[in-house]
C-alpha cells in the first residue's frame, strides 16, 4: 500500500488524476487519528434519544429554511439519515411545495466511491445499498433522465460526521463526496455545499486533507457557521 512513490505528491487539484490515484489511504498521515475520532463521533450521535433527534431535526430544518442557498435552490440534494445522522428530510415536503427538485446520493456502480445524484419523487422506487441506506433503485438510477451531474445542482446538503468552526469537515471516510465534488476545484458552475450535523459533532480543530472539499456553510441544531 505504501510503495507508490508518487502518492504523496498526487496533484489533488486535478480531479481526473486524483480519481485514479492509488494507495489512497496511505496518503493521509492523520488517517489513524481520524478513524478514532470518527468512531467516537458516530457513537455520540447514535446514542441520541428519539426525542433529541426529533428536536435536533426541527432546529436544523428551521435554520436551513432561512438560508438563501436553500431558499433559492431549484435543484437540491440531501440524504436519508442513518445511524443517528441529523435528519434533513422534513425539508423535502417544504422544498416540493416550492417546486424545487430533490435529489439523493446513490452509490455509483462500477466507479469506486463516487456518487450519482438521482431525483427523488414520491413514486421513486427505493432499495437499500450495501451500507443499508435507502436510495433510488438501480434501474431507476440508471436512467440518465432521472439523474443530474453534480455541477447542475444549485445546492447540496452534505452529511458530516465531524466539523470545526473553520468549516473543516469529516465524513464517513469513504471519500464519496470528496471524489464526486473534486471537479469543483477546477470547473464552474458548482453547487453550493452546506454541511449538516448535530452540534455535538463539533470538535475544536480538524486538520483538512488536501482532497477535502470546502463548504459554504455548516448548519447544526444550534448554529449556522460561515467559515
Ligand atoms: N445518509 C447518508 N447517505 C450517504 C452517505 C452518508 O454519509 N450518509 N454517504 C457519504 O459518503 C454515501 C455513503 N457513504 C458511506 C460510507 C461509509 C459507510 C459505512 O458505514 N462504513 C462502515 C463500514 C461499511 C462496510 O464496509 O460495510 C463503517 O465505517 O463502519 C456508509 C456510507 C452516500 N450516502
Ligand atoms: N478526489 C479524490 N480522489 C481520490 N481519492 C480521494 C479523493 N478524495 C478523497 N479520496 C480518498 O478517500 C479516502 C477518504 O477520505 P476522507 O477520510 O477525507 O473521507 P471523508 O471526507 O470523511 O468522506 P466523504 O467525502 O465521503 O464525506 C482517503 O483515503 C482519500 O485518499
Amino acid at each position: 500500500m505504501t510503495t507508490d512513490k508518487t502518492a504523496s505528491s498526487t496533484p489533488f487539484h486535478d480531479p481526473e488524476l486524483v480519481s485514479t490515484a492509488p494507495a489512497e489511504a496511505a496518503q493521509d498521515p492523520h488517517a489513524e487519528e481520524k478513524r478514532r475520532l470518527r468512531t467516537q463521533l458516530r457513537r455520540l450521535r447514535r446514542n441520541l434519544t428519539a426525542s433529541q433527534q426529533h428536536e435536533a431535526s426541527r432546529q436544523l430544518c428551521r435554520r436551513l429554511k432561512q438560508l438563501p442557498e436553500v431558499r433559492r435552490a431549484r435543484r437540491i440534494s440531501l440524504y436519508l439519515p442513518v445511524g443517528g445522522e441529523i435528519d434533513p428530510t422534513p425539508l423535502i415536503s417544504w422544498l416540493r411545495q416550492r417546486n424545487a427538485r430533490v435529489y439523493l446520493p446513490v452509490l455509483r456502480p462500477f466507479a469506486e466511491n463516487h456518487l450519482w445524484l438521482v431525483e427523488y419523487r414520491p413514486d421513486t422506487p427505493m432499495r437499500r445499498n450495501r451500507f443499508g441506506i435507502l436510495e433510488p433503485s438501480r434501474h431507476y438510477s440508471a436512467r440518465r433522465s432521472n439523474r443530474l451531474p453534480a455541477w447542475a445542482l444549485d445546492t447540496m446538503i452534505v452529511p458530516l460526521v465531524g466539523f470545526d468552526t473553520e468549516g473543516n469537515r469529516m465524513g464517513m471516510g469513504g471519500g464519496f463526496y470528496d471524489r464526486t465534488l473534486a471537479f469543483t476545484r477546477v470547473r464552474r458552475p458548482r453547487p453550493c455545499l452546506i454541511g449538516v450535523a448535530h452540534s455535538l459533532q463539533q470538535v475544536p480543530h480538524l486538520q483538512p486533507a488536501p482532497w477535502d472539499i470546502s463548504l459554504q456553510a455548516i448548519v447544526s441544531d444550534r448554529d449556522i457557521i460561515r467559515p
